[in-house]
């Protein structure tokens, strides 16, 4: 099985190293194109892919397609490569806010199509992808596509209706996550760590909460509570979070995040 990556920016080159870490497929069965030459040729030559010379000769080479361009180039590249693309062929889109019915509307109508939304953890087999399927994607090929995103984490199929959302809390959470993780350094930081050490101690500790709350199927409330000694330090630090509007800024942000990804087209 041949895949084609149509851009090699943030997200594709995540999908590419999971799958070249879990042996999905021989790294030169993985084709490459991009807007710079530069870019995409180096790449290639690094991880050992084949370089192509044009988005249409990905098509032409590839039983996946997988499209990972930014959502304002959609229209002009899917036009460029319509004619390569076939019902032979599974285009799988990654581009976030782009519909299947979008999709479709830009093909011909009569193409399988994965819709996905991954994230960047899918580069250590920690990704989190939803992928919604049209029509004319079923069975043993339908299976084949998400056995791309099985190989690099955990996937959920969704309806679209929900992947606004689902790009929020898991696409661009890893930001917010990374984020807190950064705040939690910098505090540590404020009180004389080094940012190295602050940063290897909040990164351990959100990564053992996270697996403690998946291993323990508690709710992250009762974990609080397990944490939250009687009189003690954390809920002073938990009530002091509140008032400075800890979980509002958080959902503002969800907010921002999804009205920003429902405006992309
Ligand atoms: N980053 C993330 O965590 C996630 C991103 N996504 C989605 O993935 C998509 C890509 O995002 P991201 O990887 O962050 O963006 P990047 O800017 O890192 O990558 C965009 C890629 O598109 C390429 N490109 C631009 N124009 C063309 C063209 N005409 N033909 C072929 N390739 C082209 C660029 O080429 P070059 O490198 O040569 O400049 C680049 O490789 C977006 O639609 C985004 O919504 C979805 C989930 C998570
Ligand atoms: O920031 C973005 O637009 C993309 C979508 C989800 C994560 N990154």
């Amino acid at each position: 099985m041949k895949i084609g990556f149509i851009g090699v920016g943030a997200m594709a080159q995540a999908i590419i190293q999971g799958l070249l870490k879990a042996e999905f497929v021989p790294a030169q069965d993985i084709l490459v194109h991009s807007a710079h030459q530069d870019h995409y040729e180096k790449y290639a030559a690094q991880y050992g892919l084949t370089p192509k010379e044009s988005n249409t000769a990905v098509v032409d080479g590839s039983d996946l397609v997988v499209l990972a361009v930014v959502p304002a180039v959609v229209t002009d590249v899917v036009a460029e490569i319509r004619g390569a693309l076939s019902a032979k062929k599974t285009l799988i889109s990654i581009v976030s806010g782009v519909s299947l019915d979008r999709l479709e509307e830009l093909t011909d109508y009569n193409l399988p199509i994965l819709r996905s939304l991954p994230n960047i953890n899918s580069e250590f087999g920690q990704g989190m992808t939803a992928v919604a399927a049209n029509e004319n994607l079923t069975g043993d090929r339908k299976a084949q596509a998400i056995s791309l995103y099985q190989a690099t984490g955990s996937v959920l199929e969704l309806k679209e209706s929900q992947f606004s959302v689902f790009s929020a809390i898991s696409g661009s959470a890893v930001a917010y996550v990374d984020f807190f993780i950064d705040s939690l350094s910098r505090a540590g930081v404020k009180y004389g760590f080094t940012k190295e050490m602050a940063t290897q101690i909040a990164a351990q500790t959100t990564l053992g909460s996270a697996h403690s709350l998946m291993a323990s199927k508690k709710s992250p409330a009762e974990m609080i509570d397990k944490v939250s000694s009687p009189g003690g330090d954390t809920i002073a630090g938990i009530l002091a979070m509140e008032e400075a509007g800890f979980l509002p800024s958080v959902i503002k942000g969800i907010d921002a995040t999804i009205a920003k990804s429902t405006g992309n087209h």
